[in-house]
């Protein structure tokens, strides 16, 4: 597997859980950002987490915060344009980012690999994950060479949603199982919180 930067996607402004910060919320003993990275890290070659705005919020971290390399809120392709410049920069050699949202706390431990099997059996150079019938383009394996293109295309443009620019350059798809439970999850409310509770257990008991 050709090594590859992973980045959790932590810069989003949380409107949906009520004031609070989701990815600070306290999950197996961690916060829930810490938690997504931890599954992630052992799956890439160096791990960053993405920020729009007061790094330090966060706290203390074993990674590199990262904050956005374009100003205002621009949503999650600003955090892979972010990751991809970060790799270029600080990673001579390594030519791949992987992206997982903060908030998608039972990220597949085959993440990583199977992005790569799929974008090397197709034609494309991209790939995203999907499970079930839905695709999860926040989940994705993203060239360092498509750098340039993304930042034209975002301080240029107003085209902010990943799925517009993966379409654009054509992706591969690995795909997933949405049983036992759906592993891109993700925590949008509180009640989502909820039920992120009640798969960990689940996921404890098996
Ligand atoms: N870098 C960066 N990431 C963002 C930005 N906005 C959202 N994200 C990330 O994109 C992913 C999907 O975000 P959403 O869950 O749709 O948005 P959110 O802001 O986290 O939550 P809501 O405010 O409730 O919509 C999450 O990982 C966010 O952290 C941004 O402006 N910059």
């Amino acid at each position: 597997m050709p090594p590859t930067v992973g980045v959790v996607l932590a810069g989003g402004l949380s409107r949906r859980m009520g004031g609070q910060d989701k990815v600070l919320l306290a999950f197996e003993g961690l916060t829930l950002l810490e938690y997504v990275a931890q599954r992630l890290a052992p799956q890439c070659e160096s791990l960053i987490v993405n920020a729009n705005g007061e790094p330090r919020r966060f706290g203390t971290l074993p990674f590199p915060v990262v904050t956005d390399s374009v100003a205002g809120h621009l949503g999650p392709l600003a955090g892979i344009l972010t990751a991809l410049e970060w790799t270029q920069a600080h990673r001579p050699g390594v030519e791949w980012v992987v992206s997982v949202p903060a908030d998608t706390p039972f990220v597949p431990s085959d993440l990583v690999g199977r992005l790569h099997e799929a974008r090397g059996e197709s034609r494309h150079t991209l790939a995203c994950a999907s499970s079930g019938e839905q695709l999860h383009f926040a989940v994705g394996l993203w060239p360092i060479s498509l750098r340039q293109d993304l930042r034209e295309m975002l301080v240029k443009s107003d085209i902010r949603s990943i799925r517009d620019w993966a379409k654009r350059h054509g992706y591969a798809e690995a795909s997933w199982h949405t049983e036992p439970r759906d592993p891109f999850f993700n925590i949008n409310t509180p009640d989502d919180w909820v039920t992120a509770k009640v798969l960990l257990q689940q996921e404890r008991r098996r």
